[in-house]
């Protein structure tokens, strides 16, 4: 019987039989597992263990005009309603005139963080007279960088605690999310730095709050295209400016306001072959504001009421080359599909599909509720999830909303009545 020890030294078939062997999955789970690898030379190679490919559905939202120029935006994501929430937000934009942008330098922070600090001051002074000689060891750990035009900018030197120092590096990382680069650019600079310092290097690592990485997206829009059934668009942009404000004011609701954000800006993320972690990590970190967490985005109606401006600024470490990006076939074809050509374009787009899924969830909220939009398409899966092929959803979603019901176990006595009825 063979165990599961060294499991990564066994190739795939033998992990395979591995799992096998010890019961721990079926024949049937077996083949299920080989038909979703797809590719299991390249699994292999990008993470440990490999098992299988797990695929996640991918969508395309519509209506983005940005800068004036108009995108097709793919999306990965799991959840119903998101692609069309995007689409839908998008389109009011559209109408409105589009999304106007505007991205900073692409400066990933770096720190080298110093423990037991007997004289905090001290320190800081030893390592701002030394600017110039640790841009240039961090520059040199990485030549091709500075070779692209980025590298090592500027540091800056902070006292976290009486007996804890961070040094802060400033590094351009040009077309990449730099995460690799700024490491081992660090580990060269606290490397001279032990030398140097007796002060002990506690750890070195990038910070993926990249608040010197930002993407700002502002939209106006008349307040007449915000109008749902039975209330005007002037009552939906009071009370999405109200939303707004409430998201500013209390954390329980900014953490789901700003998942409605994240909704987009994930989905855009893995269809670009981008680690969504440090992108939420990140979002989520830059949403704290005189040390509250808050709304990532803002609604304001502007002076005559007329137009309700939407406001969202984004820390945005993100790569249109490294990581995955060439690595996932798929990717390239979305950079295609999306028609994208630099870090920044990208970054424009993903922080206008977050203004974007802002936009329809607020109106979704305040006005009708979010159910009737999101359950409608929400009921799909639910259906799926009672068991129902694919071409029996239709029939069976109708039946669920004229019973006005949403549940599984309605879902599964609905699917076998039709099973029955066909015998
Ligand atoms: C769901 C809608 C769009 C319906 O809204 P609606 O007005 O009933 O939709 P519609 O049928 O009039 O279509 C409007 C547009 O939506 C798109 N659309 C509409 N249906 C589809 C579809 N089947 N497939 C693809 N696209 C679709 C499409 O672009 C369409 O325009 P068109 O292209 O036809 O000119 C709206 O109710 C909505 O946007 N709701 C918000 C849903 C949402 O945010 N979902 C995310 C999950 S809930 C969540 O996690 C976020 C949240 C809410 O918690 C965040 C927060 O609290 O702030
Ligand atoms: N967020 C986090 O906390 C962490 C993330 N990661 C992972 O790190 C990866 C991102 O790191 P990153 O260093 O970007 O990825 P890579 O390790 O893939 O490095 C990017 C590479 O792209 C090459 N390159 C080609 N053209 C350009 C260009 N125009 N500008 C910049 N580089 C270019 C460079 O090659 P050359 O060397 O020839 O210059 C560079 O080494 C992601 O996979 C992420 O998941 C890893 C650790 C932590």
């Amino acid at each position: 019987m063979t165990n599961l020890s060294k499991f990564y030294q066994k190739t795939w078939m033998q992990r395979l039989q591995a799992l096998m062997d010890q019961q721990l999955i079926s024949v049937e789970q077996r083949q299920l597992l080989e038909k979703s690898a797809t590719d299991p030379a390249v699994g292999d190679q990008q993470i440990e263990n490999y098992l299988t490919h797990y695929g996640l559905p991918e969508g395309l939202a519509f209506h983005y005009l940005i800068d004036q120029r108009r995108y097709l935006v793919p999306m990965v994501t799991e959840e119903p309603s998101v692609i069309a929430a995007s689409s839908h937000g998008a389109a009011i934009v559209e109408k409105s005139g589009g999304f106007y942008t505007k991205v900073t330098d692409h400066l990933l922070w770096g720190q080298i963080v110093f423990e037991q600090v007997a004289n905090a001051e001290k320190l800081k002074s030893l390592l701002e007279q030394q600017q110039e000689k640790l841009l240039q060891i961090a520059n040199q750990a990485h030549p091709s960088l500075q070779q692209r035009g980025g590298g090592a900018r500027y540091l800056r030197v902070r006292i976290l605690a009486s007996d804890l120092v961070s040094l802060d590096l400033a590094i351009d990382t040009q077309q990449a999310m730099g995460a690799n680069m700024v490491n081992s650019m660090l580990e060269a600079v606290a490397d001279y730095l032990r030398e140097q310092v007796s002060t002990p290097v506690l750890l070195s690592v990038l910070s993926n709050l990249a608040d010197q990485a930002l993407a700002t997206a502002v939209c106006r829009i008349p307040v007449e295209l915000l109008a749902r059934p039975q209330i005007t668009g002037q009552q939906v942009a009071q009370k999405m400016a109200a939303a707004s404000r409430l998201a500013q004011l209390d954390p329980y609701r900014a953490a789901t306001h700003n998942k409605g954000i994240m909704n987009g800006v994930d989905a855009v993320a893995i269809a670009m072959g981008n680690d969504w972690r440090a992108i939420e990590s990140a979002a989520h970190a830059f949403a704290v504001k005189k040390g509250n967490y808050r709304g990532l985005s803002q609604w304001q109606l502007k002076s005559d009421e007329s137009v309700l401006e939407g406001t969202l600024t984004l820390p945005l470490p993100v790569g249109f080359v490294g990581g995955s990006t060439k690595i996932v076939p798929l990717v390239q074809l979305n950079h295609h599909l999306t028609a994208i050509k630099s870090v920044g374009e990208l970054e424009k787009v993903m922080v206008s599909v977050g203004l974007a899924q802002n936009l329809a969830a607020l109106q979704a909220l305040v006005s009708e509720g979010i159910q009737q939009g999101h359950m409608r398409l929400q009921l799909r899966a639910t259906v799926l999830a009672a068991g129902a092929q694919p071409a029996e959803v239709a029939t069976i979603v109708t039946k669920m909303q004229q019973l006005q019901r949403t549940d599984l176990a309605t879902a599964q006595n609905l699917l076998a009545k039709e099973h029955e009825g066909e015998h």
